[in-house]
């Protein structure tokens, strides 16, 4: 069930035991639930029955009960009512298509599966198509053309965020694809995703599952999925002159963060300690870099992205402000009749320009890149961190880690967004995709002579979009935020009096 649903009609309360505690047991429509009251005899047991417990920072475990009582008939009677409920839920897949990333990571992803996840799939009955990669892209290129996706209720990754983004990228192209619809368009209205995706965590950040469920750990996880949760998320499509580049659920960023994967990948063989290394390594690097943002504020939307309240199970902001609120950058530009609409500019230095369609929160940073900004609202918090010296960027920086705003802070500006665009300074006379690319090559040349000569000074002049962990090949870009495209086996983070005031709850 999930936190949302009201306990719904009673169908069947007894008194029952466990060992020699008796209890009073109730079962509504999702819900089975025991107190403990005074002790009675009782004999006939059912069968050990399994259940969803609820424990520290977010973990769910699988636990087992067997109930006696002293009537054979009623026993009869609950083991009935507690199949056909289960027959009822229509949410819970029964046929998933995996994907496992033998790389990911700490490369565990096939024992994690193989030792904590298949043994519970079994046992809830859920059969399955496992696939190990053999390469990068296998999942998203088997998703595109080959899956026989109406075999299946949904697909599931085993791995980190760059293998999610393998399987997103898969079942948007496929969607639009079958609805045909062209994703080189920027304006192009795309069609939601049926099938919702499940993630096992075996990556180096994983923060998509860490945002949506609050903790990254592949039982929990594969619980959500067999309980068949189901969380909205929004996806920005990035584009590069009417060509269609990759899609985005979480960090974009150029500066900082693109430095540091770039200079990450080159590190793959450290595992998830690449990204502290780089991390230091750039903050030390303290490149600065020039160009214009224009951005489209979010209008008509509840929430700012320096609330103190934030994104959680059953989200009032997400329900208020889906189901399409992208339609409105459209709305925006026909509405002002050939005029710039709202959309606003602003040019400078920036170390770090950062788009959060969700808060990124992950163990490196509980609270996330915009601890405030929604999973499913239909807008991205676009961050702009400008030129200041290395002491109050590491200010701005650490503040990823504790309690204190990291907005909060005359060089950085946040605004909430459903479009924007950028373009580097050397690139805005040519926008042209040949001219960037060669500019990407001239800043390599450079940044080697700068690395031999480090005296020199000379900085580079561009840097790359961290798109969710992947680098894109273009420095401008056209983003757009596209409302609950996709869907997930999960349902936001549930925040702790949601169970605290239940009792014994029970996902049957
Ligand atoms: N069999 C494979 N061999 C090599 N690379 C693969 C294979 N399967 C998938 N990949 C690629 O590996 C990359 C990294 O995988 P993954 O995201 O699982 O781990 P990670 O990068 O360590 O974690 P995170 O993305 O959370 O930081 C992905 O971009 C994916 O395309
Ligand atoms: C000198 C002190 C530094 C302290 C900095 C702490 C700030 C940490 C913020 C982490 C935000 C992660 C956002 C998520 C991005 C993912 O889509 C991506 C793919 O997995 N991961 C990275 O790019 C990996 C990015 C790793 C960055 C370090
Ligand atoms: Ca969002």
């Amino acid at each position: 069930m999930t936190p949302m649903d009201k306990p719904n009609r009673l169908l069947l309360l007894s008194e029952l035991r466990v060992r020699d505690t008796a209890y009073n047991v109730s079962l509504s429509r999702s819900l089975l639930t025991w107190k403990r009251r005074a002790s009675s005899p009782v004999y006939h047991p059912f069968r050990p029955m399994s259940y969803v417990e609820r424990c520290q920072q977010h973990r769910w475990r699988c636990a087992a009960v067997t109930f006696t009582c002293p009537d054979g008939g009623l026993c009869q009677s609950w083991v009935g009512a507690i199949a056909e409920q289960l027959a009822a839920i229509t949410s819970r897949p029964r046929r998933l298509l995996i994907y496992i990333n033998p790389y990911g990571g700490k490369r565990q992803g096939g024992r994690v599966y193989e030792q904590k996840v298949a043994p519970l799939f079994a046992q809830a009955a859920i059969s399955t198509h496992v696939i190990v990669t053999e390469h990068a892209n296998h999942a998203r290129d088997h998703l595109r053309t080959d899956a026989e996706l109406k075999k299946y209720d949904g697909v599931v990754c085993v791995g980190g965020d760059g293998m999610f983004s393998e399987i997103v990228h898969g079942l948007i192209w496929r969607t639009q694809m079958d609805s045909s619809l062209d994703p080189n368009s920027p304006d192009e209205t795309l069609t939601s995703c049926s099938l919702r995706i499940g993630i096992i965590p075996a990556g180096s950040t994983d923060c998509i599952c860490f945002a949506t469920v609050g903790t990254n750990d592949p039982v929990t996880s594969a619980l959500h999925i067999i309980v068949g949760d189901s969380q909205p998320m929004d996806v920005c499509s990035i584009h590069h002159n009417n060509t269609f580049l990759r899609y985005s659920v979480s960090l974009l960023g150029y500066g900082f963060y693109g430095d540091v994967l770039t200079d990450s990948e080159r590190k793959r063989w450290m595992g998830p300690v690449r990204y502290d290394f780089s991390g230091l390594k750039m903050f030390l690097t303290h490149h600065y870099y020039e160009g214009t943002v224009s951005y489209l504020p979010a209008r008509g939307v509840v929430g700012t992205p320096r609330d103190a309240a934030r994104c959680r199970s059953g989200c009032v902001v997400c329900q208020h402000n889906g189901p399409k609120p992208s339609e409105r950058a459209e709305k925006y530009e026909t509405d002002d009749c050939g005029n710039d609409g709202d959309w606003r500019t602003i040019r400078g230095k920036f170390l770090a320009i950062n788009a959060a369609s969700m808060s990124c929160a992950c163990p490196r940073s509980p609270k996330g890149l915009s601890p405030a900004a929604h999973l499913a609202d239909g807008t991205t918090d676009l961050i702009l961190v400008r030129k200041c010296s290395r002491f109050d960027f590491l200010r701005h920086l650490l503040r990823h880690t504790n309690k204190e705003d990291q907005f909060d802070l005359n060089f950085v500006e946040v605004h909430r967004v459903v479009r924007f665009r950028f373009m580097p300074r050397h690139c805005q006379s040519d926008s042209d995709l040949e001219l960037d690319l060669l500019e990407n090559g001239k800043r390599q040349i450079f940044g080697q002579i700068c690395r031999d000569h480090p005296a020199c000074g000379c900085a580079p002049a561009y840097s790359s979009w961290n798109c969710d962990g992947e680098i894109l090949t273009h420095t401008a870009i056209d983003v757009r935020v596209h409302c609950r495209l996709i869907k997930l086996f999960a349902r936001g983070i549930e925040e702790p009096q949601v169970f605290e005031d239940l009792t014994n709850p029970c996902a049957i």
